[in-house]
């Protein structure tokens, strides 16, 4: 049986938990992060990022956001060290934005909203395939990135480029060439946590790394990201935005920074 969700009134975030009760569990994502409640730890490594432009393979409108994917079936593109252990492979990347420029991120920063939040999915080599590494505790390593209104920017542009092609839930094509590197800003500073998926099926397997620096885009970019569509051809068009899920209780969770 699918479980219909989605960021609307009836089947919100507010009502996940009616079909995934996870959403009410000890560990849920995303969180408001207080940087002056957040412990740096020395213990935690630089953050090393190895990305293959070679291994993006498409870009999809799933209905609930885009994502670009990448190619998995070897250490070709990685993230290790920060706060994990062993090798975790990129699996896709996607983003999560508003309406209206005063919110669309997941994550919040002492209460302040961003228009949009990048979010880079890696699993657990430790475990055979992305689907099993979901349903363990230490099985995902998401990178998560603020984007601010500023300056246009062109790393950026290559995948809005695409999205006409994707508009309406269900269109995909080939997106390849594509370092995702080019989209994180020059600082890997980071604050780190033990939290879950941010949409349905809300597993609680996620190390979370949200990146203290956020990247810019421009106000036409973030146009582009609002005329993506929620729905498939031939249905009435709903503008696919608000995409988010508001912050969730810590439930007694710390809160590391890589940074003094
Ligand atoms: C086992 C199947 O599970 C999936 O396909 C989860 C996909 C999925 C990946 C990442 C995220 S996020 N916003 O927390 O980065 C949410 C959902
Ligand atoms: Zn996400």
């Amino acid at each position: 049986m699918s479980h219909a969700w989605d960021y609307g009134s009836n089947d919100g975030p507010e009502k996940w938990a009616e079909s995934f009760p996870i959403a009410n569990g000890p560990r849920q994502s995303p969180i408001d992060i207080v940087p002056t409640q957040a412990q740096n730890d020395p213990s935690l490594k630089q953050l090393k990022l190895k990305y293959d432009p070679a291994t993006a393979k498409g870009i999809l409108n799933n209905g609930h956001s885009f994502q670009v994917d990448f190619t998995d079936d070897d250490n070709s593109s990685t993230l290790a060290g920060g706060p994990v252990t062993g090798i975790y492979r990129l699996r896709q990347f996607h983003f999560h934005w508003g309406s209206s420029d005063d919110k669309g991120s997941e994550h919040t920063i002492a209460g302040t909203k961003f228009p949009c939040e990048l979010h880079l999915v890696h699993w657990n080599t430790k475990y055979p395939n992305f689907g099993e590494a979901a349903s363990k505790p230490d099985g995902l390593a998401v990178v998560g990135v603020f984007l601010k209104i500023g300056s246009a920017n062109p790393r950026l542009q290559q995948v809005l480029d695409a999205v006409d092609d994707i508009r309406s839930k269900g269109r995909q094509t080939t997106f390849t060439n594509f370092d995702p590197k080019t989209l994180l800003p020059a600082s890997l500073d980071f604050w780190t946590y033990e939290g879950s998926l941010t949409t349905p099926p809300l597993l609680e397997s996620v190390t979370w790394i949200v990146l203290k620096d956020p990247v810019s885009l421009s106000p036409a970019q973030m146009v582009k990201f609002r005329s993506l569509l929620f729905t498939s051809e031939g249905e009435a068009p709903s503008c696919m935005v608000d995409n988010f899920r508001p912050p969730q209780p810590l439930k007694g969770r710390k809160v590391r920074a890589s940074f003094k």
